[in-house]
């Protein structure tokens, strides 16, 4: 058990100082071991409640406002357990799965999310449109975004959404018009003059995971996987929900406005300076690590500029009535 007296003790005198600026209690970083975690359990997993928590070892106690949520320990690790590694749960945090319930989408609409990897989110938007409508995701990063398309092959949502490595302040592919339930292959999209072309799996996740250790066992030149190289298929604390309706149209030739997004998700890149999760990898790292990127002034603007501009083209790419809502933790 942690000690609630010694936690904040630890905390380095600069990020005290940072916490007292802005009116926070250090003490929040004490109370770690008793904040429960959560999971989600996968639609049509019901059934296999009993197996799981005799599995964990802990009862799995319902999230009333969640649907699909489960509250356990903050000891359980649920990384080995079988139920994890089938695809039955998944790991993600309550604040996580307000923001995609706030989006409230209904199947058959089309959503975008933004900056969609590693895919916790992602994944929730695919269960919730059940195969209808079509479900897009965003990231600038490559490396992340292929742990998104790792993800989505697990919980077999591959070919539910199609992934971009693109830069979600300028990305503007509309959403296709019907059901990518069927979709196999590549397809090329022109955004702001790029070629972009879509991944979509053609591989069942039990065979990539098979290539994996074959890979792994063989010689080492063969890790460089021969995926497709450029697109893959595809915690926080503020939340903001933004509808769009007429009066704030950007401009009125905007094709967005009738063939664009039901829904947006924009999940922002941040400073995790609010997370409790967060400041344990850095303490992990060390203090050091954490006084220059919580303190890094400079950066934290540069986060506040890139995340205006992928809410200002979050908003864009949403249609007259949709719905936008962007979360991060500041
Ligand atoms: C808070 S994480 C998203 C978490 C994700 N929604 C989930 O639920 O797993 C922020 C993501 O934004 C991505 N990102 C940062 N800048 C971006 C940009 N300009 N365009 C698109 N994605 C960006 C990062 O690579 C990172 O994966």
């Amino acid at each position: 058990m942690a000690d609630a007296r010694s936690a904040p003790e630890s905390l380095p005198p600069a990020f005290l100082e940072f916490l007292q600026e802005n009116g926070l209690d250090p003490m929040m970083y004490s109370m770690v071991d008793t904040i429960p975690r959560y999971i989600r359990l996968k639609p049509g997993m019901e059934p296999h409640i009993p197996e799981i928590q005799s599995e964990l070892t802990c009862h799995l106690n319902k999230v009333s406002w969640l649907p699909d949520f489960y509250a356990i320990p903050p000891q359980v690790q649920i990384a080995s357990s079988m139920a994890y590694q089938q695809g039955k749960i998944y790991g993600i945090d309550a604040a996580s799965g307000a923001a995609v319930l706030a989006l409230d989408v209904q199947p058959g609409e089309h959503v975008l999310d933004l900056c969609a990897a590693p895919g916790a989110k992602l994944c929730m938007l695919a269960d919730m449109l059940g195969g209808r409508g079509s479900l897009t995701g965003v990231d600038v990063a490559k490396h992340r975004l292929a742990a998104c398309r790792t993800m989505l092959q697990k919980y077999s949502l591959g070919d539910r959404c199609r992934l971009f490595v693109a830069d979600g302040t300028s990305f503007s592919i509309l959403p296709v018009n019907s059901s990518l339930g069927n979709g196999e292959g590549s397809t090329c999209h022109k955004d702001n003059g790029s070629t972009l072309s879509e991944w979509t799996s053609k591989r069942s996740w039990k065979d990539r995971q098979k290539s994996k250790k074959a890979r792994m066992a063989g010689s080492p030149h063969l890790t460089s996987t021969s995926e497709p190289e450029l697109i893959y298929y595809g915690k926080h604390s503020g939340l903001v929900g933004l509808r769009k309706c007429d009066a704030i149209r950007p401009s009125a030739d905007d094709e967005a406005q009738t063939s664009g997004y039901d829904k947006v998700l924009v999940d922002a890149e941040c400073t995790h300076d609010g997370s409790i999760k967060h400041i344990q990898k850095f303490e992990f790292w060390g203090w050091k690590t954490l006084d220059r990127r919580v303190l890094d002034a400079e950066r934290t603007d540069d986060l506040l500029h890139l995340q205006l501009r992928l809410l200002t083209n979050g908003f864009k790419l949403l249609k007259t009535g949709g719905s936008l809502v962007y979360s991060t933790c500041r």
